[in-house]
């Protein structure tokens, strides 16, 4: 949806007519009805400034608008003045180094942004096709098995999608840090509905990393009303287009959680009186998601590659806001819980994460070749699993106890040590560039450590490392 730009009478004044928690009822004058997607400031004595954006024009003289700060007290007759201008986002450098809300506002105790900086409406389209550049390349993050399996692209979408606590802000966190090395841009983070708490971690985590005179952060937490949840992720966009456009500047835009985006979505859809649809969800989901992902797009002054994180309700994959979310992906990193239980941390699922970037065009036919020997390896020991629970290991024919064997240490041979997670596993965190990943994997594959003990591949860095732990392991 557009803001409609109808000429009409501004400054227009109005009136509250009726409040449901976060949606008002705004009255005006007939001529003077403010446009959907404008901005409605609601003249009150409340503890913040109110400002909503207009929804639905119910009749001629109402509008039905969405509140994007708390409204509680907010009573009838109270007056309302509409901006004549939807809702706008301060951009360029002013940003850098804080923390804002939806509206632009510092929440991280600093000084306030100039008020004559540049600011920009938060609804905007999308790129032309012409405008968007295609080129994708390879990240090397140095996460073993995202490397190998799930390629991040430079100006590409990737997304990590798992159910609760399977280590989802874990690997954002870790992504940041190691991204800190690799990426001279703007970054910009969005936190979008999650704890407040994770918003503190972020801060502290961005501030360690030394990269926040270059970070903007933007948050729309939990303890929000679902207007500032469902606009905050447009707000860091619009932040995000401003350092690609007007600086050409590359930006790394993360978003922790689309998932809470899409839920604000239906809470809002729910308050307006519209019905529902599959599952409960807004029946504008599809439209609402293409809003957010096709506005991030490189062009070809720069780049924007982003990395989201996707909670998966109940772990169900074919929940209608999650499949929506993997047809707009480069790359989709799918975390397990059943790794995840075992302790296979990054518990990132082998067979289920992919990239499009897995092209022998592009990786090249052996790294390509590679991972789908890795994956057929470990897909052949996932169908063996209930045999061997049932028979035992014994009973199995002699190529497959080698090829559970290797899968096994391939399994381990993936897990990695992050360093955000060094204070409670007691490891250090670990990079592996990506030919000591494709190395390590080919020589297990081809057998080198079936001899060696598993534990000796579990969260170490190269092949070397492992088998320093081995002859360690012999040795001791
Ligand atoms: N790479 C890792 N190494 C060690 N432990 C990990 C790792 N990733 C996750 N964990 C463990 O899993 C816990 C949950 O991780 P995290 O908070 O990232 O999950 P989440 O998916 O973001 O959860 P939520 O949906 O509740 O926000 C961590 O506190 C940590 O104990």
């Amino acid at each position: 949806m557009q803001p409609s730009d109808a000429p009409r009478a501004v400054p227009s004044l109005g009136r509250v007519v009726a409040v449901h928690g976060s949606v008002l009822d705004l009255a005006f004058p007939k001529d003077a009805l403010p446009a959907l997607l404008e901005a409605v400031e609601i003249l009150w004595d409340g503890p913040e400034r109110l400002i909503a954006e207009v929804q639905l024009h119910l009749d001629p003289e109402t509008v039905r608008a969405i509140a994007l700060q708390a409204s509680s007290g907010l009573a009838r007759g109270v007056a309302a003045r509409a901006t004549g201008a939807p809702l706008t986002a301060p951009v360029g450098d002013a940003v850098l180094g804080r923390l804002i809300d939806v509206m632009g506002t510092p929440r991280d105790g600093g000084p306030d942004l100039p008020a004559d900086g540049p600011r920009l409406p938060i609804h905007r389209a999308p790129p032309s096709l012409s405008q968007r550049s295609p080129k994708r390349e390879p990240i090397a993050t140095g996460i073993k098995v995202i490397d190998l399996l799930a390629p991040l692209a430079r100006g590409g979408k990737g997304a990590m999608f798992g159910g609760a606590g399977v280590g989802k802000t874990v690997l954002v966190m870790e992504l940041i840090r190691k991204m800190a090395d690799l990426h001279s841009g703007i970054s910009v983070f969005a936190g979008i509905g999650e704890r407040s708490r994770e918003g503190q971690e972020l801060w502290e985590e961005t501030r360690a990393s030394g990269v926040l005179d270059r970070t903007a952060l933007v948050f729309g937490q939990m303890n929000e009303p679902p207007g500032a949840r469902w606009r905050v992720g447009l707000t860091a966009l619009t932040i995000a287009e401003h350092f690609r456009d007007a600086a050409k500047r590359d930006v790394l835009l993360l978003m922790d959680n689309v998932f809470r985006f899409v839920q604000a979505g239906a809470e809002v859809s729910g308050l307006l009186g519209r019905l529902p649809s599959r599952v409960g969800y807004q029946p504008t989901l599809a439209s609402e998601i293409a809003e957010l992902e096709e506005r991030i797009a490189s062009t070809e002054g720069a780049v924007v590659t982003a990395i989201q994180a996707v909670y998966v309700p109940a772990d169900d994959f074919t929940d209608p806001a999650v499949a929506e979310l993997f047809s707009h992906l480069d790359s989709s990193i799918v975390l397990s819980r059943a790794m995840a239980a075992e302790g296979l941390y990054p518990a990132i699922d082998p067979l289920t994460s992919t990239s499009s970037l897995l092209d022998p065009l592009v990786v090249g036919e052996e790294h390509y070749r590679l991972a789908e020997d890795v994956r057929r390896t470990i897909a052949h020991y996932r169908d063996l699993q209930d045999v061997i629970a049932l028979l035992g290991i014994e009973e199995l024919s002699a190529a497959d106890r080698l090829a559970v064997k290797r899968a096994r240490r391939l399994q381990r041979f993936l897990t990695q040590p992050f360093a955000v997670t060094e204070a409670f596993t007691g490891h250090s965190g670990v990079s592996v560039p990506l030919a000591d990943t494709l190395a390590g994997c080919r020589a297990i594959l081809d057998g080198v450590g079936d001899d060696w003990a598993e534990s000796s591949f579990f969260m170490t860095g190269t092949l070397d490392q492992a088998r320093a732990r081995e002859t360690e392991g012999k040795r001791g």
